[in-house]
């Protein structure tokens, strides 16, 4: 296991590694809980004294969201409770400068680490540690932090580099989501363990499935994933409609994989009895699988009576994981399954938790109370890759120290 906050030596000058990436809309960063949860960690070290050095990365060169971290300093600074001061340098004199100047309990936002060549080709940790960026950052800190779980699925510089020449620690946001997400696969739990799966990529569900199949009791499916296992059940649904290139693509690559699937484990597998979508009247309209004979609209959720079947079982369960959202939660009309199975998660004392990128977002935009739920992954691409036991090269980086 790795090193945490609670093993690092007091008044340290400590490089922390976080996981700003956000949404930007006309050019305004936009709040959302990565910042809450990363403050968490921030706090602690300013409080306990330590001089803190702050690495983030923004959205990909090229691309419209790869901006400045000036905007999310404030945004910090109004979780943490602190100034949270920005230099626009990643490791030059001015980065290098501020951090000399650092008092004990001050914090520094370096700019996005994006900006600098040496972070982004994904390379193996020894030659990470030996690029200029690391070698110049690492002499002048202490120790080095990664509290950035949710990009740990990259061997970039900020997260596989630093741990090769710096005693290195976990932040409370990566020690939180490494524990809730490899929990499936590492703790024996009494009572039935129930997976929701659903959102639109079939091979996440695939691999989640092959991965965990003997750790969980039943997955309960929705979404497009869930409807690509309809269509290879033998309904007329999962077809491409215009502008859904990817249902037919889907097709053609899992057809296989799903059917054998279905063969092996249709016992633990269970499908929607009914789907919605959108009627003539811009409402939404609901039908039983079992009365679909022709593909001939987009199902953009599961129905009520599915969301009746998986009700129960949800609360009959000792634990709960969900990954990808059963229906485009997004429109209220069609938010009927998610919000569905998330309320019944809420209202039970399972252990539960609650990932994807996507539909954590479900919980906040319908209302509901994160503290009803065991964990909620701030994580996309790494969370499906705890659940699928693939290795997190931060996360391994860390254990190395
Ligand atoms: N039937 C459907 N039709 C269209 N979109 C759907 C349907 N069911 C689910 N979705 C969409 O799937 C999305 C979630 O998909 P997905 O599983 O890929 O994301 P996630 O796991 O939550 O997050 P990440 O993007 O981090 O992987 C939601 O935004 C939802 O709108
Ligand atoms: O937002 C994320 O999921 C992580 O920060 C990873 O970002 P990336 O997909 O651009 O590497």
């Amino acid at each position: 296991m790795f090193k945490t906050l609670d093993d690092l030596d007091p008044e340290q000058r400590v490089l922390v590694r976080l996981d700003l990436n956000s949404p930007i809309e006309d050019g305004e960063v936009q709040d959302n809980r990565r910042f809450d949860r990363h403050a968490e960690t921030v706090r602690e070290l300013a409080e306990a004294g330590h001089r803190v050095v702050l690495m983030a990365h923004q959205g990909r060169p090229g691309g419209d969201d790869f901006v400045s971290l000036e905007q999310h300093a404030d945004i910090l600074a109004s979780h943490v409770g602190r100034d949270v001061a920005f230099v626009a340098d990643t490791y030059g004199d001015e980065a290098i400068d501020a951090i000399d100047a650092l008092e004990a309990g001050e914090v520094l936002l370096l700019e996005n680490t994006r900006m600098c060549d040496e972070e982004l080709p994904e390379e193996d940790p020894e030659v990470k540690a030996d690029t200029e960026f690391v070698r110049t950052l690492a002499e002048h800190v202490d120790a080095y932090v990664n509290d950035a779980y949710s990009a740990a699925h990259r061997s970039h510089a900020s997260l596989v580099g630093f741990p090769l020449v710096l005693p290195a620690y976990a932040g409370r946001v990566m020690q939180t989501e490494y524990e809730a997400n490899s929990s499936i696969a590492t703790r024996e739990f009494d009572g039935q363990v129930t997976m929701v799966v659903g959102g639109t990529k079939a091979t996440d569900v695939i691999d989640v499935m092959n991965n965990l199949g003997d750790k969980v009791d039943q997955f309960l499916l929705g979404g497009i994933a869930g409807e690509l296992f309809l269509r290879a059940a033998g309904n007329d649904v999962g077809f491409d409609l215009e502008g859904m290139d990817f249902f037919d693509d889907q097709w053609e690559e899992n057809r296989e994989t799903i059917e054998s699937l279905l063969d092996e484990r249709g016992d633990q597998i269970k499908l929607a009895v009914d789907l919605a979508y959108e009627n003539e009247t811009d409402d939404r309209g609901e039908i039983a699988v079992a009365n679909i004979t022709e593909k001939d609209r987009a199902y953009l959720d599961v129905g009520s009576m599915t969301v009746d079947e998986y009700d129960p079982i949800i609360r009959d369960s000792e634990a709960v994981f969900v990954k990808g959202a059963l229906g485009l939660f997004e429109d209220e009309r069609f938010a009927v399954g998610t919000t569905g199975v998330l309320r019944a998660i809420a209202e039970t004392d399972c252990f539960s938790v609650v990932g994807g990128g996507d539909t954590s977002r479900a919980i906040e935009m319908y209302g509901m109370d994160e503290a009803d739920f065991g964990h909620v992954s701030i994580a996309g691409g790494a969370y499906i890759r705890a659940l699928t036991g693939a290795p997190l090269a931060g996360v391994e980086a860390l254990k190395q120290d």
